[in-house]
C-alpha cells in the first residue's frame, strides 16, 4: 500500500480547547495541520481507541499538500479529549462541541470528512448549522437508523460493543479483523497503538458502556430530514463493511440531493485506510471542482 508519508507529526500538531457545551466545560483535544484558506475537518468513528490521527493519520498529507488546512478533532469520550456519559444524542454532542471548536479558531465555514460515528456528527452539524459546512465527506456513516436488509446490531458493532466490556487484545482483533476486508494489510503497530489509546483512558470506555446503557440509541435516524441537507456531499462506502450496512450510504444518497456515492469493492468499513490513495484522490477531487 503506497500512501503519501506523513512528514508532520501528532506531537507537534497537538493542541487543546477548552469548551462549553450546556453549561458543562470540556477539554477537547485536536491537532491542527497545515495551512490555507480552507479547511477539512476530520472526525473519527466510535471504536475503542479511535482518535483523528489513528483514522485518518494515512489521509492527512495530501490534503495539506494542497494547501488545506487539516484538523482532527478528539470527539469527547476519545482520545486526549475529556471523557464524558453521553445520555442523548451523540451525534448532536459532537456536532455541538465541534461547532464550539470551529467557533474557538475564528473558523466561519469548513468542509468536514466523517467516517462512521464522524459522518452522523457531520450531518448532525450541516442540520444543526448548515452554515458552519461547506462540502460534506460521508464514509461509512451519516446516519443511524434500522437496516432494512441487515440484521442489527451488526456483528461488528457486537464486536465493538463486547471490546468496550472486555479491552484485551484478542478481543481488539476479533473486532479488527470484522473492520476491514483483508486483514493481512492490519500491523502489529496498529494493533498495539490501538491496544495503548484504549488502555490509556479506561474511562472512556467505561463512559462509553454507561452512555449505552442509558441511551442504546446514541446515533439517531436522520432520514427524515435529510432533504434539508444543502452541502454538496460526497458519499463513501465499502461493499463488504460489517459495522455499518452499505445500505445506509444508499438511503443517504437518495435523501441529501446534492450527494454522490462511490462504492469500493473489496472494502470493510475503513475505506479511507484500506484504500487510501485512491480515496484521497477522490477526496481531493470532489473538494476541488
Ligand atoms: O454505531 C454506529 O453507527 C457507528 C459505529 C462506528 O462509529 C464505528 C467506528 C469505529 C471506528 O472508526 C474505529 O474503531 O476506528
Amino acid at each position: 500500500m503506497t500512501t503519501t508519508p506523513l512528514t508532520i507529526t501528532e506531537a507537534s500538531t497537538s493542541r487543546f480547547a477548552r469548551l462549553l457545551d450546556e453549561g458543562r466545560e470540556l477539554q477537547i483535544h485536536y491537532n491542527d495541520i497545515g495551512q490555507g484558506p480552507q479547511t477539512v475537518v476530520m472526525l473519527h468513528g466510535s471504536g475503542p481507541g479511535a482518535t483523528g490521527w489513528a483514522n485518518f493519520h494515512r489521509n492527512i498529507q495530501p490534503l495539506v499538500d494542497a494547501g488545506y488546512r487539516v484538523i482532527l478533532m478528539d470527539c469527547p469520550g476519545w482520545g486526549k479529549s475529556d471523557s464524558i456519559v453521553c445520555t442523548g444524542s451523540r451525534s448532536d454532542l459532537n456536532a455541538r462541541v465541534l461547532d464550539r471548536l470551529l467557533e474557538s479558531l475564528g473558523l466561519e465555514q469548513v468542509h468536514i470528512l466523517g467516517n462512521s460515528m464522524g459522518g452522523h456528527s457531520a450531518v448532525a452539524l450541516a442540520l444543526q448549522q448548515p452554515q458552519r459546512v461547506g462540502k460534506l465527506v460521508l464514509m461509512g456513516g451519516g446516519t443511524g437508523g434500522v437496516s432494512p436488509y441487515a440484521p442489527m446490531p451488526t456483528e461488528g458493532i457486537k464486536l465493538l460493543q463486547g471490546l468496550y466490556r472486555d479491552p484485551s487484545i484478542e478481543n481488539l482483533k476479533k473486532m479488527m479483523a470484522v473492520f476491514v476486508f483483508d486483514s493481512s494489510d492490519l500491523t502489529e503497530e496498529l494493533f498495539q497503538t490501538r491496544l495503548d489509546n484504549m488502555l490509556a483512558r479506561r474511562d472512556h470506555l467505561e463512559n462509553f458502556v454507561k452512555s449505552l446503557e442509558a441511551n442504546p440509541r446514541q446515533f439517531p435516524d436522520f432520514g427524515p430530514r435529510l432533504g434539508s441537507i444543502q452541502s454538496p456531499t460526497l458519499i463513501i462506502w465499502g461493499r463488504n463493511d460489517r459495522f455499518v450496512p452499505m445500505d445506509t450510504g444508499l438511503r443517504l444518497v437518495a435523501g441529501i440531493p446534492q450527494s454522490e456515492l462511490h462504492v469500493f469493492n473489496h472494502c470493510g468499513h475503513w475505506a479511507q485506510w484500506e484504500h487510501a490513495p485512491r480515496f484521497n484522490r477522490m477526496v481531493l477531487d470532489f473538494l476541488q471542482h
